[in-house]
């Protein structure tokens, strides 16, 4: 058994010394506090043995819906934003092919994402390109009330009836909420809709693994199965009695907290594989809705590299140095491509051939590396085997236990997200929503001077 690895020797220069051990009773309490349940916000710990509490005969559940779905459907729509769309689009793009979307040859359903935003134009031509479409939906919202979504929800369930007619809606549209409460439970149960529950402890950023995940990755043909089994391994190895030296989740939650207390308020998770981008983006929101709370807490910023190296480069190597990276840095490609040789060698590049890209591009992470620790950017680098279901599972474990120790060692409530609800509150008022009336006043007059 092989498992995703952490180096954190790159960060030596920038600490003073025993910078890291210092934190490392700390971490390993909090990794304690989490597991007797003595943390702050410990209602919201399902999350920490969900992976070894999945039966097969729940993930065969999973997969016997998205069976049905996939039989139905050639697109299906997943609603849900934040938490309840964030992992399932990073695993899927993660494991997909780039060009799977224009090469669909029907093997599997398109996975098209909605319920993430507002905009009147991206729902517009959603609506359009679905006339065509033999589509499902899977509507994603753990409260069951998110305006994104239930917006969304509305258009694509009126949509679905009226162009498949009300039985094959009832049986492409699945619902994935809490058990009792929500408008999308009510709408579920009243229409008859398969649905599964998110755990009441377990909150939205840190639900890939249950089936707000699980049933979109089953659907657009993925193992869950393998994806659960990474999860299940780095559980085991990330466990509260597994000594600092060799837990690599609190040494993570340890080595950013004392670059943090050092000044560098901001950490850029950097990936070298497209593919990874919306990883970045799921990654973004676990630790900044975690962190960011009480005048505190990293910044979690993402790069695509080498893409970003020229947009966003210049300012990692020479801007403020209040900055560090992580890269996820993937040891092996999944496809062999070789540089060949041109007679003409106009570009210069004969000098390549015969290397595999992915030679090429461990020299430009590895040229990159050293400059940003020339540069003053302390690196750290999380190194996969392969970017395959099994590692991703690691991955994702990693990251949500890593993050759950990091909260505490800020000293926030890692498992809440009060700050969310201004905005909400804000826009309900100034749309005049039922029960707002008071605030609708307010931010009236407040607007008018
Ligand atoms: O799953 P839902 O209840 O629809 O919530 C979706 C998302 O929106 C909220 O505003 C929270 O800030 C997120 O943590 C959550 O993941």
């Amino acid at each position: 058994m092989e498992f995703i690895k952490l180096d954190m020797s790159a960060t030596v220069p920038f600490l003073s010394a025993g910078a890291v051990e210092k934190l490392e009773e700390k971490a390993l309490a909090a990794r304690m506090a989490l597991e007797d349940g003595t943390c702050k916000g410990n209602d919201f710990i399902g999350w920490l043995h969900l992976p070894t509490s999945i039966s097969a005969e729940f993930i065969a559940e999973i997969n016997e819906t998205a069976k049905v779905l996939r039989e139905n459907c050639d697109t299906i729509v997943v609603a849900g934003i934040g938490g309840s769309y964030l992992g399932a689009r990073a695993v899927i793009e993660a494991l997909g092919n780039s060009f799977a979307w224009l090469a669909n040859k029907g093997e599997n359903p398109n996975i098209l994402f909605a319920g993430n935003n507002i905009s009147e134009d991206y729902l517009a031509e959603m609506t359009t390109y679905l006339k065509g479409q033999k589509f499902g939906v899977i509507n994603i919202s753990k409260s069951g009330t998110t305006t994104e979504t239930a917006l969304a929800f509305r258009l694509l369930k009126k949509q679905c009836e009226e162009q498949r007619g009300k039985d094959m809606a009832r049986k492409v549209i699945v619902a994935i909420t809490d058990a009792k409460r929500g408008a999308a439970r009510t709408t579920a149960d009243k229409e008859g809709y398969k649905s599964f529950v998110i755990p009441d402890n377990v909150g939205g950023r840190f639900s890939v693994l249950t089936p707000v995940g699980l049933l979109p990755i089953a659907c657009a043909g993925f193992d869950i199965a393998e994806l659960v089994r990474g999860a299940q391994d780095m559980e085991k190895v990330t466990a509260h009695d597994v000594p600092f030296a060799e837990n690599i989740a609190a040494q993570y939650a340890a080595v950013r907290n004392a670059l943090y207390q050092s000044g560098k308020k901001i950490e850029i998770l950097a990936n070298y594989q497209p593919k990874l981008h919306s990883m970045n983006e799921w990654w973004k929101q676990l630790y900044g809705e975690s962190e960011g709370k009480g005048g505190k807490g990293i910044f979690p910023a993402a790069v695509d590299l080498t893409t970003d190296l020229h947009s966003m480069g210049q300012w990692i190597q020479d801007g403020e140095r209040t900055i560090f990276e992580t890269v996820i840095s993937v040891e092996n490609a999944e496809h062999e491509l070789l540089f060949p040789h041109d007679e003409e060698n106009l570009d210069g590049l004969n000098f390549l051939e015969g290397k595999r890209v992915d030679e090429v591009n461990k020299m430009a992470e590895l040229g990159t590396r050293l400059a940003h620790i020339d540069g003053g950017v302390p690196n750290i680098r999380i190194i996969m085997p392969r970017l395959n279901a099994y590692y991703v599972g690691q991955l994702i474990y990693f990251f949500e236990v890593g993050c759950g120790i990091s909260g505490q060692l800020i000293d926030v409530n890692p498992f809440d997200q009060p700050g969310v609800e201004d905005y909400k509150r804000n826009m309900f008022a100034l749309l005049e929503k039922p029960g707002y009336e008071e605030e609708t006043k307010a931010i009236k007059a407040r607007l008018n001077g």
